[in-house]
């Protein structure tokens, strides 16, 4: 079931899709060896989608995702999810790199744009808070042999009950989108 806010035009899932082009090589090397849970731990995240109403909010009339309920600090909330890739996407404001090889020949990304879940509602900091208070930490399920994964923690001052939850998506993607 979709989560509440979710709107129509994008497809809710908790867990990884592949784009057509990924090469079977590539499936295993982001699955890992121990293909364990393909999706969200169980239950919902401490989390909820919001149209952002706020006159003077820079993501006014998009939206945004905040805490259901108290976030300790350094806690895990919820992973991103979304179409797993091998080409460029430089237009997508929802492409969060996963994997890059050694020499650079392949560069795997999850692209939140059509398909994914809750975290692609996390918006950046700057101009709505002072700083951010969640971040990407990357992970590989299963003791290390599992699925390679983005989770989302809140930081060390953790979340009020309310809070939006802000990441900070580095000065390269605003820098790519400036003129
Ligand atoms: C990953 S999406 C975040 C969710 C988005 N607000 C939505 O409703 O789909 C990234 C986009 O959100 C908006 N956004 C996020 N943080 C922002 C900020 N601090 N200032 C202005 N726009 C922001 C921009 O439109 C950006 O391209």
């Amino acid at each position: 079931m979709n989560p509440p806010h979710w709107p129509s035009t994008i497809k809710y899932s908790p867990r990884y899709t592949f784009d057509s082009k990924i090469t079977p090589e590539i499936k295993a090397l982001i699955q890992g060896s121990t293909s364990k849970g393909g999706g969200q731990s169980s239950g919902r995240p401490p989390v909820v989608i919001r149209r952002i109403d706020l006159q003077g909010h820079p993501a006014f009339g998009e939206y945004g995702l905040f805490a259901t309920k108290k976030i300790p600090p350094k806690t895990f909330i919820l992973y991103y999810f979304g179409e797993v890739h091998s080409d460029d996407r430089p237009d997508s404001n929802y492409d969060l790199s996963l994997y890059r090889a050694p020499d650079s020949s392949v560069h795997i990304g999850i692209d939140a744009t059509a398909t994914g879940n809750e975290a692609r509602f996390i918006n950046d900091y700057r101009g709505i808070g002072e700083r951010f208070n969640v971040k990407f930490v990357e992970e590989r399920l299963a003791g290390n042999t599992g699925e390679l994964r983005i989770g989302i923690w809140s930081d060390s001052s953790g979340l009020k009950k309310g809070d939006e939850l802000l990441l900070s998506y580095g000065k390269d993607f605003w820098k790519a989108r400036q003129g």
